[in-house]
């Protein structure tokens, strides 16, 4: 049995909180709002999780030293956009070295930074064992119904990665490593972008053949920044690409995909993020990985598009109408070099 601390009781931190408590280990859930802590504590979070029933073993607190004091294992599990603010809050009553473990997806813009680099530059180094980043597809409204899902544990640490691997599976959350943090976190991060188009081109009553084409030139794009960043090529054929970019693409659960479902069918941003009420990593993620396509001269067609629907007020028609009308190629003269 581990000693866990969660930092973020959203959808995905609770659902792994419930993982965590199910395997028994000594778990703490932390969140910002007592009041959410408070009903975690009679067993619900109906804001993000409204038909579960959590485990009596899942406790949650709103004092941060409290959930600082507690684990030897931190899963960090809010949005990409608080990342930082968080550690610096942790940073604080932080006096002894810990595991971390991340679990969001998303760059961030300008800084270009991936979500282990954040937490490296917030951290004092004296107080990190290592950083794990735990990804894959896995929705969490299946995961807290036990439906078979498959992740990623990543750490150029192997012993680090099999720990966590250790710590969260189970009959129904199977947990892979892999040694490719690069590769993890570029995948998981920009497999939203595409769900996001794919969520347009089906808002626009285009079919599964326009899904296709976009998940399968959007995994070529995603591979072609990746491996230029460093990562490993077979990474993107994982579960933390394909399986990821699968999982986001064809699912109702999907938030990047609802969004750009609700934007196809003619909403504003605006509206579509006040409808949502949960985060939409794609759209930061849309702009930083637009910085990095042009950062590292990699050609990005789809997250170009995308972009200037998101930011140039470009319509979604004309972008879809730009993408199909650009040069011909052939398919694999970019991807071979990625081998
Ligand atoms: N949901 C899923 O199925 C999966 C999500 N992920 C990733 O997990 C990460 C977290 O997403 P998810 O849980 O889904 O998001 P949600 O929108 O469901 O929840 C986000 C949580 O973070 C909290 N939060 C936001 N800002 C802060 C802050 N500054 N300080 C403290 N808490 C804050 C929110 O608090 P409040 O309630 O007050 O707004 C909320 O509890 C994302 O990067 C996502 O991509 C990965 C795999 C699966
Ligand atoms: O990362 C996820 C599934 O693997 C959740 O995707 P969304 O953030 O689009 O809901």
């Amino acid at each position: 049995m581990e000693k866990v601390s969660v930092f973020g009781a959203g959808s995905w931190g609770t659902a792994l909180s419930y993982v965590l408590a199910q395997n028994n280990h000594d778990l703490l859930l932390w969140t910002h709002r007592q009041e959410q802590a408070d009903e975690i504590n009679q067993n619900t979070n109906k804001r993000y999780l409204k038909d579960t029933q959590l485990p009596e073993n899942l406790k949650a607190t709103s004092d941060l030293s409290e959930a600082v004091e507690h684990g030897d294992i931190y899963v960090l599990a809010v949005p990409t956009k608080a990342i930082r603010e968080v550690c610096q809050d942790i940073k604080k009553s932080l006096n002894r070295k810990i595991l971390f473990v991340h679990v969001s997806k998303g760059i961030e813009p300008d800084s270009l930074k991936r979500i282990s680099e954040m937490i490296r530059e917030e951290i004092p180094e004296q107080w990190i064992e290592d950083v794990v980043v735990l990804s894959g597809p896995s929705h969490a409204e299946e995961v807290v119904q036990e439906h078979p899902t498959t992740v990623t544990a990543a750490c150029e640490n192997t012993a680090a990665a099999n720990r966590i691997q250790d710590l969260f599976m189970n009959h129904y959350f199977r947990v892979y490593t892999n040694t490719d943090v690069i590769g993890v976190e570029i995948g998981g991060a920009l497999k939203n972008i595409i769900a996001l188009a794919v969520g347009i081109t089906d808002g626009l009553g285009y079919g599964d053949n326009a899904k296709a084409a976009i998940m399968t030139r959007g995994l070529a794009e995603i591979a072609r920044l990746g491996v230029k960043m460093g990562a490993t090529p077979l990474t993107f054929s994982g579960l933390t690409g394909v399986g990821d970019l699968i999982v986001t693409c064809t699912s109702v659960h999907s938030r990047n995909w609802r969004a750009g479902n609700m934007l196809g069918k003619g909403k504003s941003l605006d509206e579509v993020l006040e409808e949502m009420g949960m985060v939409v990593e794609g759209i930061r993620t849309t702009k930083a990985a637009y910085q990095l396509s042009k950062a590292y001269d990699v050609p990005m067609p789809i997250t170009s598009a995308l972009y200037a629907v998101l930011f140039d007020n470009v319509s979604t028609d004309d972008a879809v109408e730009k993408l199909m009308g650009r040069m011909k190629k052939n398919e694999m003269e970019d991807l071979i070099n990625l081998l």
